[in-house]
């Protein structure tokens, strides 16, 4: 049984992992939200799980460091400096970064690959995602991530390629870019469709959330895995066996 402390547990997903760890029958070590002693969590805990905001990434870092403990990131809207910040932590202890957590969508990420490095640059990938009305970023980490899967299937760099977000006179679409479209509203736990457009065919790959603790128990098992690990840098499909 590991301590585990959840950064961001007053938040939606802090009390979906919390109930996930007692499903786990894993020991809560404490949890923090904006106000909290995040060096002295970690310093309770075996492992830490982030769910909280960019700007409170760079303080949860240090203090896993500080503290030597893994920890599983889960927050979204990261930007490059984010990732680097994200690459020299795992220098020194085992991350694992990823916008979505559950079993479906890492499989769904696979799928997205396979496609994209089958159909040629003349299928058109479009992603759309729907999110409830509190999210605050977009696209959606899920969403980046699946563009990521078939940027890299295709040999781009996604920052590259993406269109994120049209309005006014667009002009064409260029070929070989991805797109992306977010849709706000409602209470909607996380949808996204990779459609690929081609000539007279369109194949869509979709998933639905249907509730939060499809995210909190790939977040638990997570941060499972990661005790005992090395210093490194690692992914979902590791830990789901994908
Ligand atoms: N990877 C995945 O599978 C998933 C990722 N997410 C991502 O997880 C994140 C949280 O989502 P959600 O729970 O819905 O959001 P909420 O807004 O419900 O919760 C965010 C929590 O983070 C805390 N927080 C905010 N700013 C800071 C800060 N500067 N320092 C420390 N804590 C802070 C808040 O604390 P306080 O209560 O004090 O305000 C709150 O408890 C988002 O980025 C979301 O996109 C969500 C679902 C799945
Ligand atoms: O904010 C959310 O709610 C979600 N965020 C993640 C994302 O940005 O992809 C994962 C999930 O879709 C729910």
């Amino acid at each position: 049984m590991a301590r585990i402390g959840i950064i961001g547990s007053n938040g939606r997903m802090g009390r979906a992992i919390a109930l996930a760890l007692a499903n786990a029958g894993e020991d809560l070590a404490g949890g923090v939200g904006r106000d909290g002693n995040v060096a002295a969590l970690a310093a309770e805990a075996d492992v830490l799980i982030d769910f909280s905001s960019p700007a409170a990434l760079e303080a949860n870092l240090d203090a896993a460091v500080a503290a030597g403990v893994p920890i599983v990131i889960g927050t979204t809207g990261l930007e490059e400096r984010h990732h680097w910040l994200i690459d020299e932590a795992s220098a020194a202890i085992p991350v694992l970064q990823t916008g979505n957590t559950s079993l479906g969508v890492t499989l769904l990420a696979h799928l997205v690959r396979e496609a994209a490095s089958r159909l040629g640059d003349d299928w058109d990938i479009e992603i759309v995602e729907t999110h409830h009305r509190m999210k605050v970023d977009a696209p959606s980490g899920t969403a980046l991530l699946l563009g990521e899967a078939g940027a890299k299937a295709r040999g781009v760099t996604l920052a590259d390629v993406a269109d994120r977000g049209r309005d006014g006179i667009t002009g064409k679409r260029e070929s070989g870019h991805i797109g992306f479209a977010a849709l706000r509203g409602g209470s909607v736990a996380g949808d996204h469709t990779v459609h690929f457009l081609g000539d007279d065919e369109r194949i869509a790959l979709s998933h639905m959330a249907e509730n939060r603790s499809i995210f909190a128990k790939g977040a638990v098992k997570a941060a499972q895995w990661l005790l005992g690990k090395d210093a490194g840098r690692y992914t979902m499909p590791q830990v789901l066996g994908l």
